[in-house]
């Protein structure tokens, strides 16, 4: 019997490429994904809520589930820290459901070392040109910041052949239809895989 586990998948990319919000406009729409809360240091913003946007902690708890080895990664980013919980990813694909994490790129590169079998998806801005205006219209950044996040994106852009998909954060509708039609090749690819299996599997015993 071959173990119908759930896929692991990876969305990340430079700052302020549209990340959360394709991510909360995906969920909107896909109910078989399962979003995977982070840990996050950093304090609630107006409206969020723990345990739903984030589970807000202290540095030292963030410290102890590092050192108790319950993050699958972690990064430090902007001042504060940022971690995936490991036990809700290993039973959520244990259970055959999928696993959705939205993450910065070094938390992305390090789940793609522990857990290759991930698929790696990278959301690019149509141009820098257009990042800066996003990172800009945001008004979250320092004028000095946003020139820092720019200088970031394109190291993190020569990054993207580490990925399995590269998407265009053009329209924010048309980039969730692309996630969710890669969602579904790589459900049928790895049912094709799983069919050639057991087939060999019925060959070998005939
Ligand atoms: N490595 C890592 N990055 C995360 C995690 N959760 C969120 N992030 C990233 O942290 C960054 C900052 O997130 P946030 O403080 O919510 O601000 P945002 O820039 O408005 O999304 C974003 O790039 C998120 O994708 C996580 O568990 N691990
Ligand atoms: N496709 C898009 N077209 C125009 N603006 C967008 C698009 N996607 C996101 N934005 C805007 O760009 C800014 C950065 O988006 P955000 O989701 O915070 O990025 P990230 O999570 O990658 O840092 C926000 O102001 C958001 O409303």
């Amino acid at each position: 019997m071959i173990e119908e586990k759930g896929i692991l998948f990876v969305l990340s990319g430079p700052s302020g490429v549209g990340k959360g919000t394709v991510r909360k406009a995906l969920f909107e729409k896909a109910t078989n994904l399962q979003y995977s809360i982070s840990v996050t240091t950093r304090n609630p913003r107006e409206g969020e809520k723990d345990g739903v946007d984030y589970f807000f902690k202290t540095k030292e708890e963030f410290q102890n589930m590092i050192e108790q080895n319950q993050l699958l990664e972690w990064a430090e980013y902007v001042g504060n820290y940022y971690g995936t919980p490991k036990e809700y990813v290993q039973e959520t694909l244990d259970k055959g459901k999928d696993v959705f994490l939205e993450i910065e790129v070094q938390g992305a590169m390090k789940v793609k070392k522990n857990f290759p079998e991930g698929v790696f998806i990278f959301l690019i801005p149509p141009s820098l040109e257009e990042l800066k205006n996003r990172i800009i219209n945001r008004g979250t950044e320092t004028e000095e910041l946003v020139t820092n996040r720019l200088l970031a994106a394109r190291e993190e852009i020569e990054m993207m052949d580490a990925y399995d998909y590269v998407v265009v954060n053009d329209e924010v509708e048309k980039a969730v239809e692309k996630i969710l039609s890669i969602v579904q090749s790589e459900h049928c690819k790895r049912e094709r895989v799983a069919k050639q299996y057991k087939k060999a599997l019925e060959g070998d015993v005939t």
